[in-house]
């Protein structure tokens, strides 16, 4: 499991090597971010900041408040996190340096004394809402989501002294039912008891994890405009270096209707030729092309290698041509 080493874009790196790391995350405490982060460090070894929402969260380390925030970005049933997509994709650079995996699974709970069939309105984060839909048409069919920046949230606030909170139950973890003190009603509700949701550990970019075999690069890319095939000459770049992707999604740019960007995580880090060859390809034929860190993959995946895209062939490919180089340098002479 990946521990908090400071190897990228980190205080030792900026020479404040006494200083405890500084994180953020999405709070307050109890949700499955803060599980996440607790993966890679504790309070015994760094300050850790709950932040309100991700891009609060994001903005600290861009301001230099925090070394590193910790955002969801991907669940397995609802997928990308869009909020944290977006706020990476644009504005000041940041770099993921490390990525978490939670399994998520919910408990319905409410202020004690509340009965089941009494719960009208339920309030959550809406990847939790978007998780647990068939479970509520099933059991509370006509109950309705009022959205909370995080399923912790919504926790605290049915806990707190707000005579009227707006709902009547949470969804949330079950470690959160606990801390808030509520009566857990259903347990385990999930309607995919699989689903699973990734987190990454983001800092201002500086020193790159070292690659381990079994990395990823995440990448933000635009297309050129009214092109045929602009698509597939940028999804080229990956496939004739043999460079797989686990993620592509498309995000609106925002400034006018029909223009997108493109989300990507490719298998490979930065240090290996055959990614370093994809993004001299993705740079001549992308207009924007933005580098969003190369990072151990928390499953620990090694790619498949296609025969003629290692290390060991880029680099016997390049020798060949300088030579033929050279050689012609010497006939011109
Ligand atoms: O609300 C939380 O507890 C979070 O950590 C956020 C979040 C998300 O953004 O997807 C994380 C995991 C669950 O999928 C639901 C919500």
């Amino acid at each position: 499991m990946e521990r908090d080493t400071d190897t990228a874009g980190t205080p030792a790196a900026s020479g404040a090597q006494e200083r405890r790391p500084r994180y953020v995350y999405l709070g307050p405490e109890g949700t499955f971010t803060q599980a996440a982060l607790l993966q890679v460090t504790s309070p015994q070894e760094a300050d850790l900041q709950p932040c309100p929402d991700v891009v609060t969260a994001l903005e600290r380390v861009r301001a230099g408040e925090a070394d590193y925030a910790v955002v969801p970005i991907e669940n397995s049933v609802e997928g990308g996190v869009n909020v944290t997509l977006d706020t990476l994709s644009t504005g000041t650079p940041l770099v993921i340096v490390g990525e978490m995996l939670v399994p998520v699974t919910f408990t319905l709970c409410a202020r004690p004394g509340t009965r089941l069939e009494d719960v009208r309105r339920i309030s959550t984060h809406p990847h939790a809402w978007a998780q647990c839909r068939r479970w509520i048409t099933q059991h509370l069919d006509g109950a309705t989501h009022v959205p909370a920046t995080s399923t912790a949230a919504a926790a605290a606030l049915l806990a707190s002294d707000e005579p009227n909170p707006g709902f009547d139950a949470a969804l949330c973890s079950e470690l959160s039912a606990r801390q808030y003190g509520l009566e857990v009603l259903a347990a385990g509700v999930a309607d995919n008891p699989h689903a699973v949701t990734r987190f990454i550990r983001v800092a201002r970019p500086g020193a790159l994890p070292g690659p381990t075999g079994a990395d990823k690069t995440t990448l933000m890319v635009h297309l050129a405009d009214n092109e045929a095939g602009a698509l597939l000459s940028m999804l080229e770049q990956f496939a004739t270096r043999g460079v797989n992707l686990s993620r592509i999604e498309s995000r609106p740019i925002g400034d006018s209707l029909g223009r997108y960007s493109f989300s990507i995580d490719a298998e490979g880090h930065l240090a290996e030729e055959r990614v370093q060859a994809t993004l001299i390809g993705l740079h001549r034929v992308c207009p924007t092309v933005r580098f969003l860190g190369s990072y151990p993959r928390a499953d620990g995946r090694r790619p498949h290698v296609r025969p003629g895209t290692y290390d060991a062939d880029f680099r016997a490919a390049r020798d060949w041509v300088s030579g033929l180089l050279a050689g012609l340098r010497v006939s011109g002479d």
